[in-house]
Order: C-alpha cells, then structure tokens, then sequence
C-alpha cells in the first residue's frame, strides 16, 4: 500500500515518529528521546554480536581532549553489504523516516568490564578542531538511532545526563534521538554517557544521520 511506505526524508519528524505502535517517548522539554522495546528480534541482535566480535578494534573520538579513558569500548564497522547489516539498515532508515543515503555505515560498539564512552554529544563541535575532517562533505550529524543487543548482567546503562534520564540495556530496545534543535543547531542536552559495565558484556549498534547525504 502506498501510503504504508515511510517517508524518506533529509530529516526524521517526530510527529511521525511518534506514530509508530508500541514507541515511547521520554518526557521532556529539552531533549526529543524515544524508545521502542523489540525494535530487533533475539535473532538479529545474536547475528550482529557475532560480527561485532569478530571485527572490532579500538573505539576513537573525534576532539582528543587528553583522556585516555574517555572512550575505552572497542568499534565495528559493519559491511553494508551483508543481507543482515542491509536489512537492519532499512529498518532503521524506514523508522526514522530518513532517506537512507544520509546514513553513515552502521557501528557496533562492544564494551567488557569497566569499558565506558563518558560523558559526550553525538554532534561535532562546529568549533572543534577536528569539524572540517569530519562535516566538511556530509554536514554534522542529525539523529542517532542505536539498538542494545544484549544485557550485560550488571552496569552499561545509557545515561541521558542533562535530562536527568538512565536507560537499562535491554536486548533488541532501539533509542532514537534528536541531536539538533533545528538545522544549523546543535542540542547540548543530548549529552550522554555509556555508562561502565560492572559485569558482563554489552554490545549496541549506532547509526548516525547527517544533514547531507554521506559521502
Ligand atoms: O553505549 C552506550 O550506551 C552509548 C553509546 C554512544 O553514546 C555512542 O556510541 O555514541
Ligand atoms: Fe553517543
């Protein structure tokens, strides 16, 4: 049915985000944060563990700012064109409305014990030393989509810290946010901290949007 497709715009609306069944939204005025349990069966979420384990290296950031603990998880870049990875892709693309081609490829992030990603926002700091590498061709980003693929047993909860908002690891739960407050404007309440595992083992995907299509 045509008017089943999703849209596939340069930039998710909420409104329409906000229509999916069984979506929750966080209350709150400052940040636009939604959450959908199951977005990624058991299944999906085993297949991308292991492609993670098999392929990761240590995380970076952009703007080193002298804190070799900062960000201590290992990062995967997953092969777009695995039916897998491309199926997830579009699913994520078609939730969030956004026309696939403004995607960065997908990331898994895998964090053992005391492994975390502290305290940071999404965007590029148009000020930061580091922007023009990274935003010149395909603009900063937009939406972050990320799915937790499992449950470490204890710890590895994302915590939203200018929103005052913690949210539990859950195997197959898909976060969506807001990294702007509109175009040319970046939302420093999106900042949020991986926190530590205490036990176990965590793994997300990430998928970031950009304000051009990726290039
Ligand atoms: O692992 C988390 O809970 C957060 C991950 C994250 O913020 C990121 O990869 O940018
Ligand atoms: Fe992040």
């Amino acid at each position: 049915m045509a008017d089943s497709l999703p849209p596939a715009a340069p930039d998710a609306d909420p409104a329409w985000i906000a229509s999916h069944p069984r979506i929750q939204r966080v209350p709150s005025r400052d940040l636009v944060l939604f959450i959908q349990r199951h977005f990624l069966s058991a299944k999906e979420c085993a297949g991308l563990i292991e492609r993670i384990d098999a392929h990761r290296r240590p995380s970076t950031i952009a703007d080193a700012n002298g804190d070799g603990y900062f960000r201590t998880s290992e990062t995967c870049d997953l092969d777009a064109s695995d039916p897998l990875v491309a199926r997830i892709d579009a699913k994520l693309a078609a939730f969030a409305g956004i026309d696939p081609a403004h995607g960065e490829p997908i990331q898994g992030q895998r964090y053992s014990v005391g492994q975390e990603f502290k305290a940071h926002t999404d965007y590029f700091e148009p000020k930061g030393p580091d922007f023009e590498r990274f935003c010149a061709v395909s603009g900063n980003r937009t939406w972050t989509l990320m799915v937790y693929l499992n449950e470490p047993a204890a710890g590895g909860a994302t915590r939203f810290v200018k929103i005052g908002k913690t949210v539990q690891p859950e195997t197959g739960k898909l976060l969506a946010w807001n990294n702007r407050l509109g175009p040319g404007a970046y939302n420093p309440a999106s900042i949020h901290h991986g926190m530590k595992v205490r036990s176990g083992v965590k793994h997300v995907i990430t998928k970031w949007y950009r304000e051009r299509p990726w290039g």
